[in-house]
């Protein structure tokens, strides 16, 4: 992790620190610049503990989860997660990893457009149009390192996430590139292959029932970002991410 000098250092990647270098922000958040015109805001209470709880329950019960099988190098491989994609009317087909996810309609789902309205009063301006959601069922689903850099979303995506049930780290770190080309470590669409880049320490936010994370400028040109495996993580956690396809 990136850390002050008074933080003890802990032993990555079980015991993360929590990023370090928050300012005061909006909605009761704080922003973290990253630089070169990348940073994150993170509200830690964006939505009631309350409301936050019946939203979990209806997502994990009514949305129509499933766990495809994706190809990463090239090899069908399952995704280590559950997932549905619901998105407007007439918007380009979203496409990766060599799976394009079926788009269901905001209307069958009242309370994601309920929690649209919520963060577009929190970020006007944003227009958000589609969500990817995002079900870790324990400690063992997971998100590879990737970015979500899809041409669809323009040059700087916006990407708000909003997250329930059992908390998680979400980690940032920069990206860096071999010189080789090649496909992407972990999910996305082909690209520049990333170098390991093990000896970066990552930022790392432990995201909160309830919390709202907003990606913001060039942080999916320059960074990358994962949800590890979590051994102790023994409970369902349930992830919006809220995007603009242009
Ligand atoms: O679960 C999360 O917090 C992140 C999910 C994510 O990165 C994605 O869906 O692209
Ligand atoms: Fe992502």
């Amino acid at each position: 992790m990136k850390q002050l000098n008074l933080v003890p250092k802990s032993s990555f990647p079980d015991s993360p620190i929590p990023n370090p270098n928050p300012r005061d922000g909006v909605n009761g958040g704080n922003v973290t610049d990253l630089g070169n015109g990348s940073d994150v805001v993170y509200i830690p209470r964006f939505l009631t503990p309350e409301k936050s709880w019946e939203y979990f329950h209806y997502l994990n019960k009514h949305i129509p989860w499933t766990r495809p099988t994706i190809r990463v190098f090239g090899k069908p491989c399952l995704q280590p997660r559950d997932v549905c994609y619901i998105a407007s009317e007439g918007l380009k087909e979203l496409s990766y990893s060599g799976y394009k996810p079926n788009a269901y309609s905001w209307d069958d789902f009242p309370p994601l457009k309920e929690i649209l309205d919520e963060v577009h009063k929190a970020f006007p301006g944003s227009q958000f149009n589609s969500l990817l959601l995002n079900r870790y069922n324990n400690g063992n689903d997971y998100v590879g390192w990737h970015s979500d850099d899809e041409k669809l979303y323009g040059n700087t995506p916006e990407i708000a996430s909003i997250s329930f049930g059992c908390e998680r780290d979400f980690l940032l770190k920069k990206r860096s590139y071999k010189k080789s080309k090649g496909e992407v470590e972990g999910e996305g669409p082909p690209r520049k292959r990333l170098k390991k880049n093990n000896d970066v320490e990552p930022y790392s936010f432990n995201l909160k029932h309830g919390s709202l994370l907003v990606m913001r400028g060039n942080t999916q040109r320059d960074w990358i970002h994962s949800v590890p495996k979590r051994v102790k993580a023994g409970s369902t956690r349930v992830n919006l991410t809220f995007r603009r396809v242009m």
